[in-house]
């Protein structure tokens, strides 16, 4: 095999062996790219255009713009230098020799590992072996390939890793041991592994340890694993930074370390609405590849007291009785929230409040408009980029303070109601709660469904599984997108303790909803918020968006036009 010579400083290529076919190989620095490509056996007047067939290659490499293609049209690959793992020595075994190694000196080989995009936002870590008997030129691709992945300066490098072992079928520890650690191995990513012994450990721990040491930190479960690694870190950085998270109005200081999310809970909705797919070794890969993207957070006080940030669900009436229910089978696992949801369903209960908001006037879109997040969303970068320069309009007086204005107040009896800071997609639901919520929009979706009849309540939950169908297009329900969000339950805390004083009232509003539920045998005047899957114990709260308070080693769902079919590694 004969070296073939660069064109430019930033562009090499050779012919290189790939099982037992020749290839045309190109590393093209300037734009990160690597191709190859099988040369044909070449044949009469074929074999005269021999020295114009690399140039020709190359050429057309050169005039790839994009960087998601995996295939040239002719049965070549190409993949960004950014989407490959690692690159290094491959063994050279015997049986792999071939016949064309057979009679020459020991050949040189190196495998690169990259990302291969399957169906359904599934990436898998394919291998490609590239062979040559010029040890100096094998040297020369390792190296060059090496130095372009060590520019790669968004890569991690050293993880704090913690696994719940009893999250979601309890599997936690297996998918990591199995799926993720040998990919992090091979991508020389060095991990500090906490199995955690008791709930809350993760959270707690987060405030100990020296976060200088970690470039992420990776949470194994589900999202009440991913809520507790929240916790934990935003709470450490508002300490380290002298910040009173129980003031509600505060600006909160953002976490720039990433989180990483290997899903193995029993919902795993935020690893869904952001990655696409619950699927461990995707993750893996996304958290390799350094990806970041950035996510909206709620805080949840009640009385100047922070009770919980959330970044998917904060839900009352049917999913915080879904969840409750869910609690008590526990040992079902994932099945637990799809048969509490039926006995909730069945319960058909309603909640009376007043729900007070204000609505996001600066952001781009709407929740009916049917723009969903996608990879570098336009919608996320426009009204962040907005919401910035309003804030900063109002800190230098330009611009009225509205932090007190536009309220908006709704009062009734509501069969749910549900903020949502990011779609909530998950594998119940692919397209979520709120199908055109953004990731990081610093918005969030308020959906308020009014009392309605059994099949009506149906209509609308099943709605969410369809994708062609819309669960807002009800006259019971409403979806405003909003920043801000209060709650007032009919039976406020307050009223009950004054009830259990003045027994009669308290009797007569007992008596009044039972009358209004005569099935159900309800013994509860409120419902419970549904905290990403945590119960909260106030009810009366008020919730704020912090737009993209944390990041996550994710990059949003990446247009499905965009991906390919399953791609054999073969040449
Ligand atoms: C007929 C089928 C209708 C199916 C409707 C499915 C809508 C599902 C929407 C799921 C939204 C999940 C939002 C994410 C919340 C997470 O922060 C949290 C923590 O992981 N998970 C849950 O609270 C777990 C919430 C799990 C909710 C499950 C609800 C299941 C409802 C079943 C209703 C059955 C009616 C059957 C009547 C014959
Ligand atoms: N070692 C442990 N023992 C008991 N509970 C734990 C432990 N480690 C974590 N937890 C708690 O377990 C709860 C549930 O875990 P996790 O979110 O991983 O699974 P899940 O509830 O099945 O999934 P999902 O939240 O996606 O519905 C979390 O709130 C977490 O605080
Ligand atoms: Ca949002």
């Amino acid at each position: 095999m004969e070296p073939v010579q660069p064109l430019t400083p930033r562009v090499l290529c050779s012919v290189l062996s790939v099982k037992s076919h020749s290839c045309e190989v190109t590393l093209d620095s300037g734009r990160a790219l690597l191709s190859w490509k099988e040369v044909r056996p070449r044949r009469g007047r074929e074999r005269s255009r021999a020295g114009a067939c690399l140039a020709q290659a190359f050429q057309r490499v050169r005039g790839l713009t994009g960087t998601l293609t995996h295939r040239l049209p002719s049965a070549g690959h190409i993949v960004p230098v950014s989407e490959i793992v690692s690159v290094g020595e491959a063994d050279v075994d015997e049986k792999y020799y071939g016949m064309q190694w057979k009679h020459m000196c020991k050949p040189h080989a190196f495998t690169v590992h990259y990302v291969q995009r399957m169906k359904k936002h599934r990436w898998r870590c394919k291998a490609v072996t590239f062979w040559c008997s010029d040890e100096q030129l094998y040297c020369h691709w390792l190296q060059a390939l090496n130095d372009l992945l060590e520019q790669l300066a968004c890569r991690p490098k050293r993880l704090l890793v913690y696994i719940n072992p009893y999250g979601g079928k309890k599997k936690g520890r297996q998918i990591y041991e199995k799926k993720v650690a040998p990919l992090f191995c091979l991508a020389s990513i060095t991990a500090d592994v906490i199995v955690t012994e008791y709930a809350n450990h993760a959270r707690d721990n987060i405030y100990e340890v020296n976060l200088d040491k970690y470039d992420g930190i990776v949470c194994v479960g589900g999202d009440g694993m991913f809520s507790e690694v929240l916790h934990g870190l935003i709470g450490r950085i508002q300490k380290d930074s002298d910040v009173d998270h129980n003031n509600p109005k505060i600006p909160l200081s953002r976490c720039y370390m990433r989180i990483g999310i290997i899903p193995a809970g029993s919902t795993d909705c935020v690893c869904f609405a952001t990655v696409g797919i619950n699927d461990p070794v995707t993750s893996a890969l996304h958290i390799i590849l350094g990806d970041s993207q950035p996510l909206d957070v709620s805080a949840v006080h009640n009385k100047k007291t922070l009770l919980k940030y959330t970044v998917s669900l904060l839900g009352y009436g049917f999913y915080g009785d879904v969840l409750k229910g869910s609690e008590k089978n526990r040992w079902l696992g994932p099945a637990r929230y799809d048969f509490s949801g039926f006995k909730t369903f069945l319960s058909h209960r309603y909640y009376e409040g007043t729900v007070s908001f204000q609505p996001a006037k600066w952001a781009v879109g709407s929740p009916r408009d049917n723009v969903c997040c996608t990879a570098g969303c336009y919608i996320c970068r426009q009204s962040s980029k907005q919401l910035e320069e309003q804030q900063r309009a109002e800190t230098y007086g330009l611009q009225h303070n509205e932090q007190e204005e536009n309220w908006t107040t709704v009062k009734g009896k509501f069969m749910s109601i549900n903020i949502v800071v990011m779609s909530c997609a998950c594998p119940r639901s692919p397209k979520g709660l709120s199908p055109a919520a953004h990731l990081a929009d610093g918005t969030a979706d308020l959906i308020l469904v009014r009392k309605c009849s059994r099949l009506n309540f149906l209509r609308h939950l099943i709605r969410h599984t369809k994708s062609n169908s819309d669960q807002f297009d009800f006259p019971f329900v409403d979806v405003y997108r909003i920043k801000t969000f209060q709650f007032t339950p009919k039976h406020s805390e307050e009223d009950d303790s004054e009830s259990t004083d003045l027994g009669n009232i308290g009797k007569k509003n007992f008596a009044q909803i039972c009358t209004d539920h005569p099935t159900c045998g309800c013994s509860q005047l409120n419902s419970v918020w549904n905290c990403d899957g945590e119960t909260l114990e106030q009810t009366a709260i008020e919730m704020r968006v912090h737009c993209q308070l944390i990041r996550l080693f994710a990059r949003g769902i990446e247009d499905s036009h965009k991906e390919d079919d399953e791609m054999p590694s073969r040449v």
